[in-house]
């Protein structure tokens, strides 16, 4: 589909062109960008509210440093697109999250102005400082670096740690723009939202604030005799009114704002003078996500992301189908919880941020006192969950497999080591799709895995994650001393009547799902379902696999490995995770220790980054998908066992 940009956009195809347009026009700029994003999108898909929230400052930034040389360092970059639009990839855009297309992300390697990779909250601010210590380093003082990052990444350790630092780095040339909208993708949560919704809104600080920063910004431009000036009443302020009532300024952060984030001419001015002013500070811009797009401002969590739209109705498409769905996932677990806390009073559940996601928010709305938002937290939502665990609760810790990357020692050292039995259930295990290599859920068997005092499981389908659920919170299971991982992948599962009876699953037991001859494939988890469409495929040509599910990858069915090796002398293993250290590693390393020999073919995600896509293309490309897993047992079973 043709969509054409409007009458200034068109002819900006870099930062470059932007600058050369009159102040005056920035906000007709700001109001095609605008319109340019919600054509691509509501065609292409992709996250949203975010990008049309930061049109203003996006253009602003561009327009007044000098980017690329100017580093501006987006933060989870999902609200990149109108820089990515501004930054030579307007033409382009239409592949963005698409096989093969541009990232959704700010990645470095797709361009220059892309100052760092992007996907994950919080970094922004640790990067952006440590840009501006290596540009120091190198004698580049004048070059500016600019952390965008929003309330919610905000509310993550990372960003206080990057903050601290910056602090007390008083060379460091770092701009940390605040982009304050109240949402993460569900409404922020915590202290410190509260605490940037009263600095907004208190009068009294703010006027006496703007008079003094006005001074102080115009006083820093004069040079060295003004700077001193500056400093000295910088101090005094401090004692008198800054430090007491300002949380960045304890920091040493020079904190200005709020001020509207909306208003492109004000943030250009503003903008300009912060350039004049060395050192780490700053900007609290207010915005609203989802600005410019009325469905979007007024929901603002379904709009975050919400696939393909009819721009003009506002009515998001949905699939249609012809015969009954099975659910997702997430919404297996989202109502299981409720249904086994509703007869077990020690459940509780934990969410860092992904309440809609992990849909946690259906017990956040039937039971609101027993299910926890922490905010993008994940090393804390994991100490907080070993806390509740050594008082008895039994606690489901639900994070996304990728960011659970970011609490692994928590896991370690917090839970395991202490042997305390909280479950960690981790959402969009495997490939997650149009987000790529950063939110890939690869490596989560492998880490998990090795740690001592933690059971690994994963379901192959709907009743399986029930009755896991069900197992790991029984008192006699809790009792184990150990914790426990329930991986499951992004999307639908197979089983439409999902909502069967609770059963006890046996700990380490796995189950054959078919008998066979010449090859046996050995899966974990929902991926088990293409072996099954690959034994169909296979018993047309006249082969016959057999199928075994293990079910948990630690501990690992012995007795089911056992029978596999004496049986067969060639086995195909599959597994939506990295190969290497995961299920098929620990079935090569069962079969090594146990004396056995036979050809094995692992399948699952190799040691490179695999880009974004849909997660069958991805399947695909690594050959896991049905026709890949028949391949294998193709090639094995053609193949010459000299063993
Ligand atoms: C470490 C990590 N945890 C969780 C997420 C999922 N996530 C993506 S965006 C987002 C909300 C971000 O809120 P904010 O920074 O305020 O940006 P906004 O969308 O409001 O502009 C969350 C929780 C993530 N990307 N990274
Ligand atoms: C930017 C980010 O991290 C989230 O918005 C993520 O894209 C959500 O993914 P799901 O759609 O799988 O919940
Ligand atoms: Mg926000």
């Amino acid at each position: 589909m043709l969509i054409t940009p409007g009458d200034i956009l068109k002819d900006i195809n870099i930062p470059a062109d932007l600058r050369k347009v009159d102040r005056n026009k920035l906000p007709q700029v700001a109001d095609e960008l605008r319109q340019y994003i919600i054509d691509m999108v509501s065609v292409y898909g992709g996250h949203f509210s975010s990008s049309l929230g930061v049109v203003e400052l996006t253009v602003a930034l561009h327009y007044v440093f000098n980017t690329p040389d100017d580093q501006l360092v987006w933060d989870v970059g999902h609200q990149a697109y109108g820089h990515k639009i501004l930054t030579g990839r307007r033409e382009i855009f239409h592949t963005n999250r698409v096989y093969g297309g541009i990232s959704g992300f700010p990645k470095r390697k797709e361009s220059e102005y892309d100052a760092f990779g992007v996907g994950h909250s919080s970094t922004s601010i640790s990067a952006a400082v440590g840009m501006a210590v290596g540009s120091n380093h190198n004698g580049e003082k004048q070059r500016q670096h600019i952390a965008i990052i929003g309330d919610g990444s905000m509310t993550a350790g990372m960003a206080f740690e990057g903050m601290n630092h910056a602090g007390a780095l008083k060379d460091a040339n770092v701009l940390i723009i605040l982009n304050d909208n109240c949402m993460a993708i569900d409404p922020n949560v915590g202290a410190l939202k509260e605490y940037l919704t009263d600095i907004t809104t208190s009068k009294t600080y703010n006027n006496v604030k703007d008079d003094v920063w006005q001074l102080l910004g115009k006083m820093s431009t004069f040079g060295n005799s003004a700077r001193k000036i500056v400093a000295k009443i910088e101090n005094a302020m401090k004692g008198a009114l800054l430090s007491q009532s300002n949380f960045f300024e304890a920091l040493n952060l020079r904190y200005f704002g709020p001020i509207d984030g909306h208003d492109i001419d004000h943030l250009v001015s503003v903008l300009e003078d912060l350039k004049n002013i060395p050192g780490p500070k700053i900007l609290h811009c207010l915005t609203v996500k989802g600005k410019g797009y009325a469905p979007a401002e007024k929901e603002q969590t379904k709009w975050h992301a919400p696939g393909l739209f009819d721009k003009v109705t506002g009515v998001i498409q949905k699939k249609v189908y012809d015969r009954p769905m099975p659910p997702k996932y997430q919404d297996v677990f989202g109502n299981t919880i409720v249904e086994l806390a509703e007869k077990n009073s020690k459940i509780v559940g934990v969410t860092p941020a992904m309440p809609s996601g992990s849909s946690l928010n259906i017990m956040m709305k039937a039971m609101p006192d027993r299910a926890f938002d922490v905010g993008i937290a994940e090393q804390h939502a994991v100490t907080f969950s070993a806390g509740m665990a050594t008082r008895d609760l039994v606690v489901y810790c639900n994070i996304y497999s990728s960011f659970m990357q970011r609490a692994y020692d928590q896991v370690i050292h917090d839970v395991c080591l202490q042997q305390l039995p909280v479950i960690f259930c981790l959402d969009r295990a495997g490939f997650a799709g149009a987000d790529g290599p950063t939110h890939h859920g690869a490596y989560d068997i492998a880490y998990m895995r090795c740690i001592p005092n933690m059971v690994v499981a994963s379901p192959m389908n709907e009743e399986e994650l029930r009755n896991l659920m069900y197992t790991f919170q029984l008192e006699e299971t809790q009792k184990l001393k150990t914790a426990f991982t329930i991986r499951y992948p992004r999307g639908e599962g197979v089983m439409p009547d999902w909502k069967r009876p609770f059963q006890k699953l046996e700990i380490g037991k796995g189950r054959k799902i078919k008998d066979g001859e010449e090859v046996a494939i050995l899966t974990i988890g929902h991926i088990g379902n293409y072996a099954v469409k690959a034994c169909e495929i296979l018993e047309k040509e006249g082969l016959n696999p057999a199928h075994y599910d293990l079910r948990f990858v630690k501990p690992l069915d012995e007795a089911m490995l056992h029978e596999v090796f004496q049986k067969f002398d060639r086995v195909v293993t599959v597994e939506d995770g990295c190969l290497q250290g995961g299920m098929g590693s620990a079935v090569l390393e069962f079969m090594i220790d146990n004396g056995y020999t036979a050809k094995v073919k692992r399948l699952g995600i190799p040691d490179r980054i695999v880009e974004h896509g849909e997660q069958i293309e991805l399947q695909r490309e690594c050959g896991f998908d049905s026709e890949g897993i028949a391949m294998a047992v193709r090639e094995l079973a053609a193949s010459t066992v000299l063993i």
